[in-house]
């Protein structure tokens, strides 16, 4: 049997992407089987997907669950920092959820070990970070037979202090959707212009043009784009172009309405260029709600132990939106600064281990 912290480093050495956390989900049932066979618990792993697990613990014979989850997937990001559980590939932990799921293990072995009366389906949900994972284990059904009365979820964050936490009373989340635009032209010589259709013009007017849109000071919307590329040699009209990039608002309704504006002022430019184009959207996830008696509920099990500060919202996504448009939630931020900020996402992320009991604790009191 390993401990919450160790397993984080296996974890730790070897990050997967969203859907491709085979190695992920064999190195938590692993540890998993070792606890029921240490402890000598009888629960059920379900596998609604190819990648994470749902651990059925039901000591209680009525239908009443409460949901604690956990994102299991990484990001392509290169690793900085140097350290013995480094990751062992070109992927990485930097969103902190080898934490996350250290700290769900960690919850399990305390059941296990205390034997709890409480009926919980432990998630451990594959593909956060884009693909909607939340969402297709929703689709898969699985969680029909189950009545959950409640769902948790947590994330680390170093913009608060360790062991502080950040939550907030409605929308916690943004709703996040990834949106690629790319535009269809035509090839010419550059010294004749005329014979083409620039689709590299097409992408530039399209940027200009967003900051036409009026912004509404109280409806918060960014439309961050982290990607444009058009063109393939210095003296070739590009006949391709493409955007990517990620839509946050509060609502996925108000980025709907958003994306119609888009639509036409690409047909304007598709109008005035001649250079078609394409929209996809990607993941589209709903803004993360969290309940307000959960909420009130939270406080009373937690403040007297935690600082907690009201957060508001955030523009960070999170495919727990879906959970918790389904089910009474609540998710929050732990803090697990130490020093310097540097940030989710970055190759130098690496929350300090004992957050893992910082989360274990909280999330006990949660049970
Ligand atoms: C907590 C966090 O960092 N979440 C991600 C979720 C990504 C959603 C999706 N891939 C998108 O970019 O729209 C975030 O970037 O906020």
């Amino acid at each position: 049997m390993i401990s919450p912290i160790e397993l984080r480093y296996i974890l730790h050495q070897n990050p997967e992407l969203g859907f491709k956390e085979f190695k992920t989900t064999q190195i938590l049932e692993n540890a998993i089987n070792k606890l029921k066979e240490h402890y000598n618990i009888n629960v059920e792993i379900l596998k609604p997907l190819e990648t994470g697990l749902i651990i059925k613990y039901q000591p209680v014979e009525k239908n009443e669950f409460v949901l604690f989850r956990s994102d299991i997937d990484a990001l392509p990001i290169k690793e900085k920092n140097n350290i013995d559980f480094k990751s062992k590939n070109e992927n990485m932990h930097a969103c902190g959820h080898d934490i996350h799921m250290s700290i769900l293990y960690g919850l399990i072995k305390y059941a296990f070990e205390n034997k709890i009366q409480k009926n919980i389906l432990f998630l451990f949900q594959p593909a956060e970070e884009g693909g909607g994972g939340a969402k297709k284990v929703i689709d898969s059904g699985i969680f029909n037979n189950f009545n959950i009365i409640k769902a948790y979820a947590l994330h680390v964050t170093d913009e608060y202090e360790k062991g502080v936490i950040a939550t907030s009373k409605g929308v916690l989340f943004a709703s996040a959707v990834e949106i690629d635009i790319e535009f269809f032209g035509k090839n010419s010589h550059i010294a004749f212009p005329q014979d083409g259709k620039n689709a590299l013009n097409a992408l530039r007017m399209f940027l200009d043009s967003l900051e036409k849109i009026p912004n509404d000071p109280v409806k918060p919307l960014i439309y961050g784009i982290g990607k444009a590329y058009s063109g393939e040699v210095r003296n070739v009209i590009p006949a391709y172009g493409k955007i990517e990039g990620s839509i946050r608002s509060l609502s996925l309704d108000h980025t709907k309405e958003y994306i119609n504006k888009l639509e036409k002022i690409l047909n304007s430019i598709k109008e005035m260029l001649d250079v078609d184009y394409k929209i996809t959207l990607g993941s589209q996830y709903k803004e993360v709600v969290n309940d307000e008696k959960v909420y009130k509920e939270f406080l009373e099990k937690i403040e007297n132990k935690y600082k907690i500060i009201d957060c508001g919202y955030k523009m960070t996504g999170e495919d727990f939106g879906f959970i918790a448009e389904k089910y009474p939630a609540l998710m929050f931020w732990l803090g697990t600064k130490t020093n310097k900020k540097v940030g989710l996402h970055s190759p130098d992320f690496l929350p300090d281990d004992d957050v893992i009991n910082i989360g274990i604790d909280i999330f006990k009191k949660l049970c």
